[in-house]
């Protein structure tokens, strides 16, 4: 599996997925179709003949192929690509990354959707319904088609606009023949969606290129109406998916054009397995975070399974802007919401070198290196490929050179730089403007240094096939790549590929992503600055043989090593199995809860107790979301969620139930919410007890010690002090430190630190429990918890009410912490004994009660709880203590000796955490606010079902004295 946050080794690291057996398969997508079939469909007429293969051997740019159906058909596989006897027609694939996970019927395959904004190919429309198709030219193609041994179909948009149907569906007709599935855009969604949101709003941004700030009102009103366009045109390519998909496909997205995409699907069909992966950088999330749309697009990809990023830098951004935007807990896994985990991880590209390495072999490629070689005789030969494009830094590039040539006039005849600059989204104004920049320098350069036999600077605005490409990667001396930022940068790895015999040297941008894997072989350089690029290629020019050969060898071994196929095997057997594990995930998360059954068994249990939390449970909710961080003041003052005064007061006026409010705050807070309904409150994790119109008492264990409070204070203050943001709560028994609102990264750094203090520190050896929320930090007595003190106030209860009938319903909802969900296991009838005691519990404080009579523990209470309820009084006990204002409860009862106070069994008790995936309870409840429908509803139907049993039955009285 792949490291996550971390890149997933592209070589080795997926052996793992062997396990799954069987081989994975995309590889009718390389195949080169036979010249019969791919000249056979009707309509479609051969690629440009100049760009066509030559030697059989190789697999030309121009149709490297995609299989034909009589191809597929030969392969026994259907035109979808799942064949009865499919893999078995082809040979298994060799070595330890060939296997990908099979899933599905036996004898299938299991197929991938690749869908990009882009198909491989570009249509040219040759008649009505004819059509020649030529590859398009990116650094996504030439990775995917670098990829062989995968069962893929290839969906996008053929990069033209198809307004009739018959034009259509020759055009389908014609990509399906090479496996691809085109998704029709229309001009106008064209224009809004590819070149203004997609490039002149998502791509500069990606870059740190800033959003556009001309006319900052158009872009504003520009942007509402693109980022609309950009949304349906995702969902224009998540129909054609719709279309295409067979369960069990993998579907993996790719790129900043569809981040939408991934919800779009999820919301289609919430088991597709969807997989997004990210060409470009993704930006700090300071850049981030100026996008108006941000947490939209955020939101959506994060409906993926998988998300990939070429770099650790990359995903670490991603995270990053979730937690800070989103609110979301970011984990080295990936980013978590609400218990679902959305894996991210880094998945660094790779080439299909030995595709260039052949290449040079051809004698088309020969022939090219030599008229080359012979053309630039006497000279060094500097090479630069790029897509005419502001990231690429062509003009810093082109500057860097002149001031070369200002300095070394020794070369000025000597050297010549090749600048391959191919025109791409020439619609958007800002690549219109930059070529005319280019043009401009370019030409000022070559009337500067430029002789009557030879200009400096040579400069092409258009691609090249791929022959001449690999002949131009071999021959130069040289590679210049300055790109200001660059998800990967392939014509990098392409020219270490090519350049086996030459050891040629590589000056490469540290903004490019190729930077992390070659920078070791390369030369780094900032293209900001000047000078540095110009001496660098000083320093190229002149580099022993020596040195240009250990370079090279390094960047060789690793270009070879780590292809294009390795990053795609990986991705998709990282997307299987993250899948499989997310299904194992789900299965234990506790179901959500059967409120009808709860609301049942309510009305017909006879005595019954509620436990309820009280912050994230009956609270009112708080707008709260990352660095702006909702409402800081408001949140912190907790407050009794309105709608809920109704129903809490009905269920609390109702003789044959016990409410008891159970938290964490201090007894302020909750005399100031719930004083005056008739309920029992436990404050500070029930250390403090107030009975029903009662005064408070303490419940805490004798001999707590409190010995550390300084110390901790302390420690408390000084990180307060230096995180902006954090506040701590001084409690009784307790210290809570939160950084809910604190910057998310820095809050949990300092959480570290304290932690380290805390467990280091003075008061290392105090009995102190230092308990870890996701924004908190939380230091109590050893003793203090939930689940300990509930048995002391159940024993109260018992008491002050003089029960006659054993307890036979038990509700207890709570967003509680870990430590406290010893709670939920308490009343468990089901749960093993042995395990309800945990060894740091506060229940060991009862065995320590000063009667030195033992306790029980829990095995006596659950005795209890299995036997037939047998009605008991609870021992007589002294006058409560509870009427003074800090009194103590009767330490000395044992409520449950003798007594079945409790009747429970699996059906009537319903155990409940509210906003957590991962809990002991029974039962879940999404946020508080389906804890108030829920207790609105159980209240409304006691209040009905009473009203109708009122003349009737007088027997609801009867069981209490
Ligand atoms: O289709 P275009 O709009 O003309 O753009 C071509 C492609 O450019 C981008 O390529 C990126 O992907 C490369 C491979 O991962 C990477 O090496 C490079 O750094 C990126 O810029 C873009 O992301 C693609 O979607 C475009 O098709
Ligand atoms: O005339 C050309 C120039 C470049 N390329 C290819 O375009 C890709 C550029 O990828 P890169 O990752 O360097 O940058 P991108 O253009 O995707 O941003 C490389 O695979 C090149 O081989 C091409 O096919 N024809």
């Amino acid at each position: 599996m792949a490291p996550t946050l971390s890149p997933a080794a592209s070589s080795s690291s997926s052996s793992s997925c062997d396990g799954g057996g069987g081989a994975f398969s995309l590889d009718r997508m390389l195949r080169r179709p036979s010249s019969s079939s791919s000249s056979a469909a009707a309509g479609v007429s051969a690629a440009s003949p100049d760009a066509m293969e030559t030697d059989s051997a190789v697999t030309s740019v121009a149709d490297y192929g995609f299989v034909s159906p009589a191809a597929a058909a030969a392969a026994n596989m259907d035109d979808a690509g799942v064949g009865g006897g499919g893999h078995a027609a082809r040979p298994p694939l060799a070595g330890p990354r060939s296997g990908f996970r099979r899933l599905g019927l036996r004898g299938m395959k299991q197929r991938l959707l690749v869908v990009a904004n882009r198909l491989p190919v570009s249509a040219n429309r040759r008649g009505e319904d004819q059509w020649s198709l030529e590859i398009s030219a990116g650094g996504l193609v030439s990775a995917l088609l670098g990829v062989k041994d995968v069962d893929a179909k290839w969906i996008g948009w053929a990069g033209v606009n198809v307004p009739d149907e018959v034009g259509q569906r020759a055009l389908t007709r014609a990509l399906a023949e090479k496996r691809c599935i085109p998704v029709f855009l229309d001009e106008e969604i064209v224009h809004q969606y590819y070149n203004g949101y997609c490039n002149n709003i998502l791509w500069p941004l990606f870059h740190y290129l800033g959003l556009p700030q001309e006319d900052r009102l158009a872009t504003t009103r520009n942007f509402e109406s693109q980022f609309n366009a950009y949304k349906r045109a995702n969902q224009m390519f998540a129909d054609v998916v719709y279309q295409h998909y067979q369960e069990g496909d993998v579907i993996w997205c790719h790129d900043y054009h569809l981040m939408f995409l991934p919800k779009c699907l999820k919301d289609h069909d919430i088991n597709m397995k969807v997989g997004w992966f990210l060409h470009t950088p993704f930006p700090s999330s300071e850049i981030y975070r100026t996008l108006p749309s941000r947490s939209e697009l955020l939101r959506s990809v994060l409906c993926a399974d998988l998300v990939g990023f070429h770099t650790y830098d990359y995903a670490r951004h991603f995270v990053s802007a979730c937690t800070r935007i989103l609110g979301l807990e970011g984990t080295p896994e990936g980013v978590e919401d609400q218990g679902r985990l959305t894996r991210v991880a880094a998945f660094p590209i790779g080439i299909d070198s030995e595709r260039f390495k052949r290449a040079l072999e051809l004698p088309a490629v020969k022939r090219h290196i030599s008229e080359l070689t012979q053309r630039f005789a006497g000279r060094k030969v500097m090479l630069g490929v790029d897509r005419l494009d502001m990231i690429k830094g062509i003009p810093q590039k082109i500057l860097a050179f002149e001031k070369f040539l200002e300095e070394n006039h020794e070369w000025n005849d000597k050297v010549v730089l090749l600048q391959i600059a191919v025109p791409t989204r020439t619609d958007v104004p800002e690549y219109q403007k930059l070529t005319s920049q280019v043009h401009e320098i370019v030409g000022r350069i070559n009337g500067r240094f430029g002789t009557l036999t030879a200009v400096p600077i040579h400069h092409l605005d258009r691609s090249l096939d791929f022959h001449a490409l690999c002949a131009l990667y071999a021959v130069t001396d040289v590679a210049l790549v300055t790109s200001l930022r660059d998800g990967m940068n392939l014509v990098s790895y392409e020219y270490v590929a090519c350049q086996g015999s030459k050891k040629g040297v590589l000056i490469l941008s540290e903004f490019a992503g190729a930077a992390q894997s070659l920078g070791a072989g390369a030369i780094l350089v900032n293209p900001w600055n000047i000078t540095e690029v110009a001496d660098s290629i000083k320093h190229a020019l002149t580099m022993s043989s020596d040195e240009r050969e250990k370079r090279h060898r390094h960047n060789y071994a690793h270009v070879t090593t780590h292809t294009a196929q390795d990053w795609a095997e990986t991705f998709v057997c990282e997307l299987n199995e993250t899948v499989a594990e997310a299904q194992l995930r789900i299965r234990q998360v506790p179901p959500d809860l059967p409120s009808q059954a709860a609301i049942q068994q309510y009305l017909h249990s006879k005595n019954r107790l509620l436990i309820l939390g009280f912050n994230s449970t009956l609270t009112e909710p708080v707008e709260s979301s990352g660095r702006r961080g909702g409402d800081q003041i408001k949140e912190m003052e907790l407050k009794l969620h309105p709608e809920l005064k109704g129903p809490l007061r009905a269920l609390c006026e109702d003789e044959r139930t016990t409410v008891i409010v159970l938290s964490g705050s201090d007894r302020s807070v909750l005399d100031e919410n719930f004083g005056d309904f008739n309920m029992w409150l436990a404050a500070e994790h029930g250390m403090f007890l107030r009975p029903t119109n009662g005064e408070w008492m303490t419940t805490m264990p004798e001999h707590l010690n409190m010995d550390w409070v300084d110390s901790v204070k302390h420690v408390f203050e000084y990180f307060t002090e230096r995180t902006p943001r954090s506040h701590f709560e001084h409690r009784e028994t307790s210290f809570v430190w939160n950084y809910k609102y604190a910057d998310v990264e820095f809050g949990r750094l300092q959480a570290r630190d304290m932690l380290q203090h805390l467990w280091t520190g003075p008061i290392s050896n105090a009995a102190v429990d230092v308990v870890q929320g996701s924004r908190s930090v939380e230091v109590r007595s050893v003793g203090v918890s939930k689940g300990a003190a509930i048995d002391r106030i159940l024993g109260e209860i018992v008491h002050s009410k003089s029960l006659v009938t054993p307890i036979d319903y038990v509700l207890c909802i709570g967003h509680f912490l870990g430590k406290d969900e010893d709670i939920y296991v308490f009343f468990d009838p089901e749960y093993p004994s042995e395990s309800k005691v945990k060894p740091d519990s506060g229940s060991v404080s009862l065995d320590r009660r000063p009667n030195g009579r033992p306790s029980n523990g829990r095995s006596n209470s659950r005795n209890s709880q299995s036997r037939t309820p047998k009605a008991q009084a609870a021992p007589e006990r002294s006058p409560s203590s509870s009427s003074s204002s800090q009194g103590t409860p009767n330490s000395h009862h044992d409520w449950r000796e003798g007594s079945s106070v409790l009747d429970l069994k699996g059906e009537n008790y319903f155990s409940c955490a509210v906003g957590r995936k991962r809990s002991n309870a029974r039962y879940l409840l999404n946020s508080s606010e389906e804890v108030v429908s829920f207790l609105k509803e159980m209240a409304d139907t006691t209040t009905a079902h009473n009203g109708f049993q009122s003349g009737t039955a007088d027997y609801m009285f009867l069981d209490r004295q």
